[in-house]
């Protein structure tokens, strides 16, 4: 099944439209697993489990996991979550952009290594740098787009002759030009609204990569008016810290579990 299919029954199957963010961060591990081997192992997989029927998918950030020197125990948790769960769709976050040859590794990194149903990549470089992850046509591309952080305007904002700033651009190529197979989604970040609509006006039903609820302080009701698609759906709302350390006590899986399903119920509400 395509990551585009897969996505839209997972939406189906869990009244979710929360995505899960998995950031280990080393410094916040609960105490019970602090200098344990396979902490970052244990903590996600508990993460996953406790919030799993909350969510319309999880989204490893890579960066958590290789800086530990944790990419073992990233590909053990996507075997896990692929047995376990099999309709749960896993997006690598990666935020990748090389020349093709390069694109070609990092492509086979996501899709074979951690058999990822998708990966975050940045269009900076080019159509050619994108095209060997859009040669796994049954995976998911999810291309930034107008990032949640502040500075994402520094570049994202600059307009062409003819006042089109740079993100609408790149949504335009996503849904006209790059998106031959079905396959491309948008990442545009839950601190800007007003750009989430104009991103939704210009393409269509295209699922989008919503970050920034949660600790960035994004707003989830104009949040999901603003990006809803025509049948209410079409969002990957994804909340990390907020949910991850929602607990620092021994309760932190009930913690995580009860701020995920809050957050999937705040979604709904404005649904
Ligand atoms: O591609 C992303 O996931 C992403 C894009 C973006 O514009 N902003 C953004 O915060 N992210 C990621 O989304 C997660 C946000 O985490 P929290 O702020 O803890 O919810 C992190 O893993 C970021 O790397």
């Amino acid at each position: 099944m395509s990551f585009i299919a897969k996505l839209d029954q997972s939406w189906s199957d869990t009244n979710s439209l929360l995505m899960v963010g998995l950031d280990p961060n080393p410094k916040r591990m609960p105490a019970e697993l602090q200098g344990r081997g396979d902490a970052v192992y244990e903590f996600c997989k508990a993460i996953v489990d406790a919030t799993a029927q909350y969510a319309c998918g999880i989204k490893p950030q890579i960066a958590y996991f290789s800086a530990q020197r944790a990419e073992d125990q990233l590909e053990a948790l996507c075997r896990y979550v692929r047995a376990a769960y099999p309709g749960l769709p896993i997006v690598l976050d990666a935020k990748r952009g090389d020349i093709g040859p390069t694109a070609e590794q990092y492509a086979r990194e996501a899709f074979e290594r951690y058999d990822a149903d998708a990966v975050t990549v940045n269009p900076y470089m080019g159509f050619d740098t994108l095209q060997p992850y859009l040669e796994w046509q049954d995976r998911g591309v999810i291309i930034l787009c107008r990032t949640s952080n502040p500075g994402g305007s520094d570049l994202q904002f600059i307009e062409s002759a003819d006042g089109t700033p740079l993100y609408l651009h790149v949504a335009g190529l996503a849904a006209e030009r790059w998106n031959t197979n079905g396959q491309c989604a948008l990442v545009v970040g839950a601190t800007f609204p007003e750009e989430i609509a104009r991103v939704r006006r210009r393409v269509g039903d295209m699922p989008l990569l919503v970050p920034g609820v949660g600790a960035q302080g994004g707003d989830i009701p104009a949040t999901v008016q603003a990006g809803r698609d025509s049948r209410g759906r079409g969002m990957m709302i994804n909340s990390s810290r907020a949910i991850l350390y929602a607990g620092n006590g021994e309760d932190w899986r009930q913690a995580a579990a009860a701020a995920a399903a809050a957050t999937r119920d705040a979604i709904n509400a404005a649904r």
